[in-house]
């Protein structure tokens, strides 16, 4: 299996840095990327990001991730294989199905992570349609929990090769 880890932003989220500071801090998405490329690179791994406003563009990235998007074919399915989903929903963590139907139904582990303490805030934050099948989940730690999450899922994809030389 390959060390690709992609990483996904919701809705909303390409405003990072400029949309409420005063809950998600002033760091630009670019450049919570650009930081994010610099860490995998240090850590051996292919980092693929993704931000989309769009719930079914999420599901086709999520297909893809494992080969079978939409426009996948037999000499394509292969291509673009990720070993481990880094998530951040946006607004989609409390309401959509379908983002976690195509998370279930590709079979990738995934972490999901908030900026923000969602359990510090409106009482509807605290509930996601995600939590219960995630590897593990990050919020409240700012701009950091990427950070987190790529060295969680570095050392989760290197305990997987581990156990598959046995
Ligand atoms: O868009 C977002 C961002 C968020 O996922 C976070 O990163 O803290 C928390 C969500 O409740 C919110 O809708």
């Amino acid at each position: 299996m390959s060390r690709r880890i992609l990483l996904i932003n919701g809705p909303n989220l390409n405003l990072l840095g400029k949309r409420e500071p005063h809950i998600y801090g002033t760091t630009l998405l670019g450049d919570i990327e650009t930081q994010a490329q610099l860490q995998a690179n240090s850590l051996n791994i292919t980092l693929e990001t993704f931000q989309s406003n769009h719930e079914g563009a999420i599901v086709d990235r999520i297909q893809q991730a494992a080969g079978w998007g939409p426009n996948s074919n037999a000499a394509t399915s292969d291509m673009g294989k990720v070993s481990a989903i880094i998530i951040n929903p946006g607004g989609l963590t409390h309401s959509s199905v379908i983002v976690r139907d195509a998370l279930l139904g590709v079979d990738i582990p995934f972490v999901e992570i908030h900026v923000s303490n969602v359990h510090a805030r409106e009482p509807w934050r605290n509930h996601s349609y995600f939590s219960d099948k995630a590897v593990a989940v990050i919020c409240g730690l700012g701009v950091y929990g990427y950070t987190a999450a790529i060295e969680f899922a570095a050392r989760h994809l290197k305990l997987k090769g581990q156990e598959a030389k046995l």
